[in-house]
């Protein structure tokens, strides 16, 4: 489904403020894989991101969607295929419009099969239907303009916006991290029945660690650039937080230094 291979990103070559973002980072996911990632600070988790979405070119190494290169692709035309949420609720989502207004965004972005572009009715009772999944009433509020809806219920909107059009990849930058406790509680459970009932292929970058165990099919860890670990479903089902930081410290030499760490 996605593959990287052998991607390299340099900040800055050459001069003393040289930062290595990605070093030889090559990752396979299947489709319906949810893979989760950590890392340390600067480890090159938002830059993984960044090149599978067009953000940012590799200045090595290929990315793959289904066999076909993309890295030629804009980001605008891959978020066809990929869809994003990032941690600030704000990037998602379009403030000034209304809910239906920004559906639409999302709608036209993707294109869902089947359905007219001009057949109003239709469109709007799909985004009523899609909205009463998320479980918070924004259905009842389609005129609402976004700007002033909670953090949490942007987030919900910015997620089902990413996932409307059942994207090939989903990315989860620490979609969870700005909300309070019952918010990031509410977002993770929406997005573990979003992925799970669209079989959607995520990665998804967090900094909880209970929550990387707990989410997914298969764990990877990022220091300096590198993939130095990746656990597959079997061993992760059964780990705990402190074998997980163990595990990081063993392989790359050094605790894991993430000023934003959750334990559980
Ligand atoms: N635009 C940029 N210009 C210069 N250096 C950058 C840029 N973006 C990232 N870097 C550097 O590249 C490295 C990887 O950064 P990246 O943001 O991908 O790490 P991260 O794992 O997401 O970190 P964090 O968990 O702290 O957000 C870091 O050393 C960072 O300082």
């Amino acid at each position: 489904m996605l593959e990287l291979n052998n991607i390299s990103k340099l900040f800055n070559p050459g001069t003393p403020d040289e930062k290595i973002a990605l070093m030889n980072a090559s990752l396979k996911l299947k489709p319906a894989d949810f893979v989760t990632v950590i890392g340390s600070n600067g480890a090159g988790k938002s830059t993984l991101m960044n090149v599978i979405s067009g953000v940012m070119k590799p200045d090595i190494g290929e990315v793959k969607i289904e066999g076909k290169l993309i890295q030629q692709a804009q980001e605008h035309v891959r978020s066809r295929w990929i869809g994003r949420v990032f941690q600030d609720p704000m990037a998602g989502t379009a403030p000034r419009m209304t809910i239906e207004e920004n559906l639409t965004m999302a709608f036209k972005r993707g294109k869902k099969r089947g359905l007219a572009w001009g057949a109003t009715a239709a469109k709007r009772k799909l985004f009523r239907e899609q909205l009463s999944r998320l479980g918070i009433g924004l259905e009842n509020r389609m005129s609402a303009k976004v700007g002033l809806l909670s953090g949490g219920e942007r987030q919900a909107l910015s997620l089902l916006m990413a996932t409307f059009t059942q994207p090939q990849i989903l990315l989860l930058d620490e979609h969870t991290a700005a909300l309070d406790p019952a918010r990031a509680e509410l977002i993770t459970r929406l997005t573990e029945e979003i992925v799970r009932e669209m079989k959607l292929t995520t990665l998804m970058v967090t900094h909880n660690m209970e929550q990387a165990i707990r989410l997914g099919n298969r764990l990877i860890m990022m220091d300096k650039g590198r993939i130095i670990l990746d656990i597959p479903e079997e061993r992760k089902a059964n780990l705990t937080v402190s074998q997980l930081l163990g595990e990081f410290e063993r392989i790359s030499g050094h605790q894991l230094s993430d000023d934003r760490v959750v334990l559980g």
